[in-house]
């Protein structure tokens, strides 16, 4: 099940691919999505990178707002993106949980929490989404 959501996650947005991150639930309620630490996708200290973590909260984001498209509506894109990294991860793995904080006609809201390997809060995302049509 969880090969088939990555192989999903990775035809519709192939820079999820090139990133190494995985699909392990995706709903309209709730996207997880995971990347593992790697020191190749670190900053210096063998730190995260932080747009490693921003991209993989864009992703379970994006397809959160997805997953909440009205009828009619052909797709989502990011309009902007907020980001608070609240403490390094430096092992294991992070997972990004996106959740639709607001659905509307126009604009997607989606907030998306990163957590570390034992479960700490090491960033949190809040994403607006437009609706295309
Ligand atoms: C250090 C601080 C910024 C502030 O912490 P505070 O508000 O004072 O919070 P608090 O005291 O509660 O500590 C909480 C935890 O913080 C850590 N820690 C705290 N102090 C120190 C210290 N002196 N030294 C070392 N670590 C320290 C420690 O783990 C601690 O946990 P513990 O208590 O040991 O269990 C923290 O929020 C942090 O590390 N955030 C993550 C930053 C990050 O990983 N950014 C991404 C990579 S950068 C990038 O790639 C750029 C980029 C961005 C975007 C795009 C492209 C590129």
């Amino acid at each position: 099940m969880a090969d088939e959501l990555t192989a999903q996650l990775h035809a519709a947005m192939p820079f999820t691919a090139v990133l190494g991150a995985t699909a392990l639930k995706v709903g309209s309620d709730e996207v997880v999505l995971r990347l593992d630490w790697d020191a190749a996708r670190c900053t210096s200290g063998g730190l995260l990178h932080g747009g490693a973590l921003m991209a993989l909260a864009d992703a379970a984001g994006g397809w959160c707002a997805f997953l909440n498209l009205p009828d009619g509506a052909r797709g989502t894109a990011t309009v902007t993106s907020a980001t608070n990294f609240l403490r390094p991860v430096t092992a294991g793995h992070v997972e990004a949980t996106a959740r639709p904080l607001n659905v509307g006609r126009t604009v997607i809201v989606a907030d998306t929490e990163l957590r570390d390997a034992d479960g700490r809060l090491a960033a949190r995302v809040t994403q607006t989404q437009a609706v295309i049509r």
